[in-house]
């Protein structure tokens, strides 16, 4: 069966000193999803977004919140999250103390009627999230070291995607498979090839016009 690849444009890369226009061209696009990057400072070096920033991009449009959190206390930080709109909230393995403790969360969230993804950095064998796969709405594969925009792809995420889409069809799970990191017209093609769902893009839907972009990374599976 034949299903649309979801594009997921990352606000990481939105140029902030046009925002409106900018959302404004997102809106016009095929683009469904708007992933917001959410990093603490500690579980990446790096400092982006807060929850009332969360609400106002809610208030501009009605696109799919899907929220990755890239910090240390996913418990506190999804419930933020969930109650400023996001649909998705998508934590890190690496930043739980374990599998069991993952699952857990993912219910939890699930329970506040939101969607859970869980992510893992490139480093972590995919193999990990075995356990989880029952439960979750997603599994986000980093092709990049979280904490950045702009990097380039790591090829082995194809493995990992390939792998979860195996596991998916054999076991008859539902979850979506999103790929993050160093997607473009070429990378993106590849991610498809090997079974991904969502494509998230920053740097490469945001330079230029955003619209083609957004066409260019959006094919049939
Ligand atoms: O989570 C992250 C980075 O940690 C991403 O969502 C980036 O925003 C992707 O940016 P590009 O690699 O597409 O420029
Ligand atoms: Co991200």
């Amino acid at each position: 069966m034949k299903s649309e690849i979801i594009i997921a444009p990352s606000i990481l890369s939105l140029d902030y000193s046009e925002v409106d226009r900018q959302l404004e061209e997102l809106m016009a696009s095929d683009a469904k999803w708007l992933h917001f990057d959410v990093m603490d400072g500690h579980f990446v070096p790096n400092l982006t977004f807060g929850p009332d920033i969360l609400r106002g991009f809610k208030k501009k449009t009605s696109l799919f919140m899907d929220v990755h959190i890239m910090v240390d206390d996913p418990t506190f930080v999804s419930k933020i999250f969930i109650e400023q709109g996001a649909d998705m909230v998508t934590f890190h393995y690496e930043a739980m103390n374990s599998i069991e403790e993952c699952i857990v969360l993912c219910k939890e969230i699930q329970k506040q009627g939101c969607k859970c993804g869980i992510s893992i950095k490139p480093a972590t064998p995919v193999e990990v999230l075995d356990s989880i796969l029952e439960y979750v709405d997603l599994v986000l594969i980093m092709s990049v070291n979280p904490g950045f925009g702009g990097q380039s792809f790591m090829e082995d995420s194809l493995e990992r995607i390939a792998y979860l889409d195996n596991k998916r069809k054999e076991d008859q799970y539902n979850y979506l498979i999103e790929v993050d990191g160093g997607i473009n017209d070429v990378t993106g093609k590849k991610c498809i090839d090997a079974g991904v769902d969502v494509l998230v893009a920053g740097s490469y839907v945001f330079k230029g016009n955003i619209k083609e972009k957004v066409k260019s990374l959006q094919c049939q599976k």
